[in-house]
């Protein structure tokens, strides 16, 4: 078992900031995190917005930044960097107020975008040189920085996702040059060499078991440059000012003093003395039976963690691995590929990226949009008692909550797919929901995942004694950059399986970093090798095979694995953070209202429920459409609310054209309802509302249909069902179809939504309105091109899709 080496910065540090609207770029960036530990860097990883542009703080004293930023929306920066954003835009910065700042960055971006996308700011010939919004962000990130005066260490990477490798194509290569590069700047003294892949890094946040008193006063160790009082940063996840600074509660330190006691029930005889070697071995593998916990102090926040794990190692049972493929393309959307082909001398195995699949859009989701607030809905419910039910809530109650008011299958029994409107309770503080707005909902983990994994890993002894989390010291040198805890509910103390219920995320598929971590917590020689090959970027297609097609989850790995034994101290930086599904809201207009209550609004989102099946024969459902198909109504349900497009589109005096196939069409129907409901002075300034819509079966998936009769006066629908008779026909043929009035209507200054999945999709609808303004408007291919464009610029033509 290797020592665990904590960083040792040698005078060297690295900030590395992520701007992350569904979870990549915090991946890339924890990867990147720990690329430059191995280098002897100390290292910081934190969102953007949580870091100001002030003279003195880390921005200034950090050797190096990594800026790692994806695009969202169409050319948009993503909401938990859109504050420094604003700020590094500010006129008044004197133009080289960065000059102290050496950087890079990393953008994560999908080429396909290029199509359509034509960032406000850019004119014509730029947008065609530019190629459209692909990497926007870090792009006009990269050129900013420099405007600034800040000195580019190294040239800008730009993963796609459309490359065969997905986001690895391009990350493996630049981040493995990027170390050589940043050893070739900051050699390291003589007789220290990089941290060797086998070597665990020390874990960014531990676990302490505390007593109840050590937390009374937390509140007085929180680090200042966390606390964000913009109320638009949204910087965590599904949360207010007030939920965030009890996020930072959390992480606050229990004890300055670093006097951190066991709880008595696991004191036992065993327990080392506090004065005990601080680098003492983390795990014996081989040791027998009992439970040694020291804990560690502040001034060496790892070095003492000394676990004697009831571990006996198990013999090589290791389940055959086979490579297999995914049978159902009902799969969570897979929105990273990923794939390995280069390993350098210096650089770490495992630092390669995996899949980010966990943190993806579900259908449904909007993520565009200018003003993204997250909103606390109301301190009232968090005091009411919850319904007793099996379920276990959110520990404390202080997650954001709202009532669940109705549910309805909206798909016909006999369909394959079980698609479902649920209608919640939202409180008025909220602000009106609008077309474009979302809902986050914050799933739970079942307690018979959590048993098992707590069973898995011998955790039995200390799961219902309570914790608090603890950002691991660090020798950065701005110590004020504690990192909030993305996607984490607020809790001061928690017990260890409600952790594991409500904020770790043991369903996700594991990243390559997973494997490398826990090939650390294995004494059997077997499982090492194996685990070691997942995590190997040179070894990608086993990885794939084993992890990826499989959708094999992390709790169903360390099934396969039973002789990994995480200590428990870790949990927090082994397992991803849960962070909530977005999905957009589908209720607009009179829907919209509470006629019982004014301080209520009702929101509507319709969930496609992810269930499929691989070659592995067994059932796999989406973590977060489980908890929503088991929520019960009149149940509180762990449910935020984010501003999205702000109602772009909604006017009904300006036409519309509404292209949504599936649950795509939640966000136009939204629309739909919102416009009919606006009362205009004048009747006649009502313009055309016109909906495409695309399903498989009429009898099965027409969403909406019997309101679309009621309605016939405001709308038009033309429908397109690809399974009900022989020749294939689809949302793009319906437009190819009444193309002339859609030609009129785009010549009319009509706004263009559409919306629904991110497959072949988008790319047909926008090929057959080319080919309509080409044939109809008699323009050239460019002239069309330069139209569509044009139409994104002025924000009327609005894409959602996933
Ligand atoms: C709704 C949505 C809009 C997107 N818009 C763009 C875009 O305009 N340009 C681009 O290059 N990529 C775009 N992408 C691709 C993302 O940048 C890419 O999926 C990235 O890996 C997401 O990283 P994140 O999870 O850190 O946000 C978009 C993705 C989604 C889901």
């Amino acid at each position: 078992m290797a020592k665990v080496v904590p960083g040792q910065p040698y005078d060297r540090s690295a900030l590395i900031l992520f701007g992350s609207e569904t979870g990549n770029s915090e991946e890339v960036a924890q990867c990147l995190g720990d690329v430059v530990e191995r280098l002897r860097f100390a290292s910081k990883v934190c969102e953007m917005d949580a870091v100001e542009l002030q003279p003195q703080n880390a921005l200034h004293k950090a050797t190096v930044i990594i800026f790692v930023i994806s695009t969202t929306g169409l050319g948009d920066i993503p909401r938990n960097a859109r504050k420094f954003w604003r700020n590094l835009l500010r006129k008044r910065l004197p133009p080289n107020c960065l000059s102290r700042v050496s950087f890079t960055t990393f953008g994560l971006g999908d080429s396909s975008y290029v199509q359509y996308a034509y960032p406000p700011s850019l004119s014509a010939a730029c947008f065609a040189k530019q190629c459209g919004a692909f990497n926007w962000a870090a792009r006009k990130l990269h050129k900013r920085l420099e405007q600034l005066a800040a000195k580019e260490i190294y040239p800008r990477g730009e993963a796609d996702e459309q490359h065969h490798e997905g986001i690895d194509g391009t990350y493996l290569s630049w981040s493995a040059d990027f170390g050589k590069r940043l050893l070739s700047l900051y050699p390291l003294p003589d007789g220290v060499e990089p941290i060797p892949p086998h070597v665990l890094l020390p874990p960014k946040y531990i676990l302490q078991l505390v007593e109840e008193e050590n937390l009374k006063d937390s509140s007085e160790y929180l680090e200042p440059e966390i606390k964000d009082s913009d109320p638009e940063s949204g910087s965590l996840l599904g949360t207010d000012a007030a939920e965030g600074a009890a996020i930072q509660k959390t992480i606050a330190l229990a004890s300055a003093s670093g006097k951190t006691t066991l709880s008595k029930s696991l004191q036992s005889p065993t327990t080392p003395p506090r004065s005990q070697p601080q680098s003492s071995v983390l795990a014996t593998m081989t040791s027998p039976v009992s439970i040694s916990i020291s804990v560690p102090t502040l001034d060496h926040p790892l070095s003492s963690i000394s676990t004697t794990l009831n571990s006996t190692p198990a013999s090589s049972n290791l389940t055959p691995i086979s490579p297999t493929s995914l049978q159902s393309s009902l799969a969570e959307p897979l929105r990273t590929g990923l794939k390995e082909s280069v390993a350098s001398v210096w650089s770490n195995p495992v630092a390669g990226l995996s899949t980010s699949t966990p943190a993806l859009h579900q259908p449904s989701t909007i993520v565009k949009g200018k003003i993204t607030n997250s909103v606390n809905l109301d301190a009232n419910l968090l005091d009411r008692d919850p319904p007793v039910n099996q379920k276990v809530q959110l520990p404390g109650a202080q997650g954001p909550r709202v009532e669940l008011l109705h549910t309805e299958r909206m798909t016909a029994d006999n369909h394959w797919q079980d698609v479902r409107q649920l209608t919640f309770r939202l409180p008025a503080n909220a602000g009106r929901p609008m077309p474009g707005d979302i809902l986050r909902v914050h799933p739970n983990n079942t307690p018979d995942a959590v048993a098992e994994l707590i069973c898995l890993n011998d955790w039995e002894a200390m799961a219902e004694t309570k914790t608090v989390f603890k950002a691991a010291g660090s020798s950065f040198p701005d110590n004020m950059l504690l990192s909030p805890i993305r996607g984490l509910h607020p809790v001061n103390q928690t017990t260890l399986r409600e952790l594991l219920t409500h904020n770790l995320d043991i369903t996700a598929i594991p990243t390559r970093r997973f494997f490398g971590k826990i090939s650390e917590w294995t004494n059997d020689p077997l499982h090492k090798t194996r685990l070691l090959d997942f995590a190997n970027p040179a070894r990608t297609e086993e990885y794939l095979d084993y992890a990826v097609r499989s959708r094999r989850s992390i709790l169903e790995v360390l099934g396969d694995f039973p002789s990994v034994k995480i200590p428990w101290t870790y949990a927090a930086d082994a397992f991803p953070f849960m962070q909530g599904r977005q999905y957009s809201i589908c209720s607009g207009g009179d829907l919209t209202n509470d006629t019982q209550d004014p301080g209520f609004y009702h929101v509507q989102i319709l969930v496609a429920i992810v269930k499929y099946q691989t070659v592995l024969q067994k059932i796999r459902r989406g973590l977060c459409t489980q908890y929503i198909e088991s929520l019960e109504v009149g149940e509180l349900a762990g449910v935020s609310f984010e501003r999205g497009t702000a109602g772009i589109g909604s006017d009904p005096r300006r036409p519309a054209i509404l292209i949504g196939a599936g649950t795509g069409i939640a966000p136009l129907r939204s629309l739909i309802l919102e416009r009919a409901c606006t009362r205009l002075e004048n009747e006649a300034d009502r313009a055309k509302t016109v909906l495409f819509f695309g399903g498989r079966n009429q009898g099965a998936d027409y969403f909406y249909q019997e309101e679309w009769k009621a309605n016939r006066a405001l709308l038009t629908v033309f429908p397109a069902f690809s399974r009900d008779q022989r020749e294939k026909y689809y949302v793009q043929d319906a437009l190819r179809a009444e193309g002339k009035l859609v030609w009129e209507m785009v010549e009319g200054g009509a706004s263009v939504w559409l919306c629904g999945s991110s497959g072949g999709m988008p790319r047909r609808v926008r090929a057959a309105l080319l080919g309509i303004l080409g044939f109809h408007g008699r323009m050239s291919r460019e002239e069309a091109e330069k139209l569509l464009a044009e139409m994104v610029k002025n924000r009327l033509f609005t894409q959602e899709t996933w």
